[in-house]
């Protein structure tokens, strides 16, 4: 097996757990998609103080300038406490965001029955469907997602068989750019974990994050608007799995991260950046020391929100652990294929399982 795609296609899912709702035809939040404990516990007196607070480094998601002197120790700190910051000067050029964000508009606006001739296989990682955490709840979410690893030729072929390529063309390049600068941010992490040069050089070629050897997908994300989104979720809270996600999350809010002893904080967008966050294989990485972010998306009213992540990760065969110069690692070392095989059936439960 040597492709991130196998790796996921190996838990086969039901056909339940892939067709989203065809939103176009409800007009009002059915059974199946009220979730009726998560409430709007942003609107709790917790957070009330927290909007007030001064605008400070304590109280909303650092915005980090990719250019500024310090950027090692601006980047480290960001992940230290929060796993998660908005990076600005990041050399994406917003024609090519605004692409990715209209070209995925595009897709998610075809009528439902012509989506599903992409639908994502039972076997299968990439097309159309529901986000692959859906079987852990008992409630749907109001979200349909279009999953893309590596070339999209097969699926966008399926919904316009003459006129995919201009689709293909701008999803493979902003992969392409998204993969430059997930590794980039993941050299200056691996700096303000001091590690050396010769070491980060081992790390490198041990974990194949090189910018050539890694392995990524990207995640179109659909919020339609909702009659009722004080009772829905969007996408359902969780971590992402793999090093380090970079997030366009447009003009719309609907992001939110969770923080102890706070609850759920909103993130809202800011102009011409991107979010990055910390996932599950970084923070094995890093020993624990980095946090791996609980995170989850609320849609909203009467705006139709659309978000589009890239997930970077090491080949799904190569060997990931806590860097050996860390003291007394406490997770054991296993593939990138293993732990997504752990996540998938064991989601949040995955981390403790691989304690030593
Ligand atoms: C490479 C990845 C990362 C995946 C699985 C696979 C493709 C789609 C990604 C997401 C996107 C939506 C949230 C998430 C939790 C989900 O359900 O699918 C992500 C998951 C992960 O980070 O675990
Ligand atoms: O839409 C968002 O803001 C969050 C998306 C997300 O968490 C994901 O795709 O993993
Ligand atoms: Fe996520």
């Amino acid at each position: 097996m040597a492709t991130l795609s196998e790796a996921y296609g190996d838990s086969p899912l039901g056909l339940q757990h892939i067709i989203p709702l065809d939103f176009d035809s409800i007009h009002e939040l059915p059974d199946s998609h009220i979730w009726s404990d998560h409430v709007n516990d942003h609107d709790s007196e917790k957070y009330t103080h927290l909007k007030h607070a001064p605008k400070n480094e304590e109280s909303s998601v650092p915005i980090i300038d990719l250019s500024a002197p310090n950027v090692v120790e601006l980047v480290g700190n960001a992940c230290e406490t929060w796993g998660m910051f908005h990076v600005i000067n990041h050399g994406v050029s917003s024609i090519l965001v605004n692409n990715v964000e209209s070209h995925a508009r595009q897709l998610f606006s075809l009528p439902t029955q012509h989506k599903l001739k992409a639908l994502r296989a039972p076997g299968g990682a990439t097309g159309y469907g529901v986000a692959r955490i859906s079987p852990f709840f008992s409630k749907l979410m109001w979200h349909e997602g279009f999953t893309i690893m590596g070339s999209t030729v097969e699926h966008a072929k399926e919904l316009w068989p003459h006129g995919y390529e201009d689709f293909c063309n701008v999803m493979d390049n902003y992969q392409k750019r998204m993969k430059s600068l997930a590794y980039q941010i993941m050299l200056l992490i691996l700096k303000f974990l001091d590690i050396t040069k010769e070491e980060e050089e081992e790390v490198i070629s041990v974990s194949s994050i090189h910018e050539s050897d890694a392995d990524g997908a990207l995640q179109l994300n659909s919020y339609p608007c909702c009659p009722d989104p004080n009772r829905a979720i969007g996408l359902a809270p969780h971590t992402d799995s793999l090093l380090l996600t970079i997030l366009h999350q447009s003009e719309t809010k609907g992001l939110q991260i969770h923080r102890n002893g706070v609850g759920w904080v909103p993130v809202p967008p800011v102009s011409g950046a991107l979010v990055v966050n910390i996932g599950d294989l970084l923070h094995i990485l890093s020993n624990g020391r980095l946090p791996t972010v609980y995170h989850r998306a609320v849609p909203n009213q009467d705006r139709h929100r659309v978000s589009v992540a890239y997930f970077y990760g090491p080949p799904v065969e190569s060997i990931i652990g806590p860097l050996n110069k860390l003291p007394s690692p406490i997770y054991r070392s296993l593939t990138v294929k293993e732990y997504i095989s752990l996540k998938n059936k064991h989601r949040g439960k995955a981390l403790s399982l691989i304690k030593i």
